[in-house]
């Protein structure tokens, strides 16, 4: 009987890097379920596991450690099933582009709200500033001064160019990190810039296998300093939203949350309620407005009840 941590999931087998530092391709066995969660895939890239290996030399995965945490993502929209991307995370890295493609601040909130109720810190790469115009890098340093306030770390960075590429490797280091982020920002392109040795496949490439899709949507860790691992999610633009209660949607915007102290109602959903705490702070701006759009925009789908695609 060994341990180790799963570091790729290819559909039907599970890569293994054991204790001692051995690779071990292995299956699980048929009846393994989990009990809390109705899952495609009963275990992820960062779980801990045990594995025995039999007399012919196969390998099964035999037992699971209890998890830190989770991300998951509905299997698809109609589906009650749920795929775990990935477990036991230290951190997300959201990597985002002003334009060339645009990320949106709906998404970036989305997924900053998402992680608060995973309980995961993110920090947002923002990527391609060697394309900017000047009125998109001084859009840019609004952003990075709104979210840095807000207590997420934030970082400048040309993939391509190799800029700004050593600040978010010391940032790795030591940490389990998931890189998230829009198709076309550059998060292939980034992680070959921090592991050269790795090269994955951009999208020109992949293009030539697949008319221009994803040859795989599962995702894989590499190896980063101190005992770091970056794990990639070829395919997987962000992750599906927490099941929460409407008035819990505020809990995750860090600011909001903290002015909402001062509604006249604890279960303010900071709309239109008399008294709002929320709402007077965005008309004085100390709340930003692309910030409580996001907000609003996230209470819509409660509104509408029904669960909003992965974004
Ligand atoms: N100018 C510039 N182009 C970049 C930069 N980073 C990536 N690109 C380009 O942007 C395009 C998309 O990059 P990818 O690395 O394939 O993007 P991705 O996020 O992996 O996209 P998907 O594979 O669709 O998820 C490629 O043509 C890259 O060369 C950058 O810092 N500056
Ligand atoms: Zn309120």
């Amino acid at each position: 009987m060994d341990k180790g941590l799963v570091i790729k999931n290819t559909g039907s087998w599970y890569v293994v890097k054991t204790d001692d530092g051995r690779t071990v391709e292995c299956k699980i066995k048929g009846n393994f379920r989990l009990k809390e969660i109705r899952s495609t895939n009963p275990i992820a890239v960062g779980d801990r596991v045990s594995i025995s290996v039999n007399a012919e030399g196969t390998a099964f995965i035999t037992s699971i450690e209890d998890r830190k945490n989770y991300i998951i993502r509905r299997a698809s929209n109609l589906s009650k099933q749920s795929h775990i991307i990935a477990a036991n995370l230290d951190q997300c890295m959201l990597v985002v582009t002003i334009n060339y493609p645009e990320t949106s601040t709906i998404f970036i909130d989305r997924f900053l709200a998402t992680a608060e109720a995973y309980r995961i810190p993110v920090c947002l790469v923002f990527n391609k500033v060697d394309l900017y115009t000047e009125d998109e890098s001084r859009y840019l340093d609004g952003l990075i001064n709104l979210y840095t306030h807000l207590g997420y770390a934030c970082y400048k960075v040309s993939a391509l160019n190799n800029t700004g590429i050593d600040a978010v490797k010391a940032a790795l280091a030591g940490k389990v990190t998931l890189f998230s982020g829009n198709s076309g920002v550059g998060k292939s392109t980034f992680i070959n810039a921090i592991l050269p040795e790795q090269q994955l496949k951009t999208g020109e490439i992949s293009a030539a296998h697949n008319k221009g899709t994803h040859t795989t949507t599962f995702s894989e860790m590499y190896p980063v300093d101190k005992e770091g691992y970056l794990i990639d999610t070829p395919g997987i633009k962000g992750f599906g939203t927490f099941d929460m209660d409407e008035e819990e949607v505020g809990h995750y915007f860090r600011e909001i949350f903290e002015f909402s102290a001062n509604c006249k109602y604890n279960n303010c959903t900071h709309r239109h309620e008399p008294g709002c705490a929320v709402r007077e702070a965005v008309e004085k701006h100390y709340i930003s407005e692309s910030r409580y759009a996001s907000y609003l925009n996230m209470l819509e789908d409660k509104e509408e009840g029904k669960y909003r695609a992965p974004y």
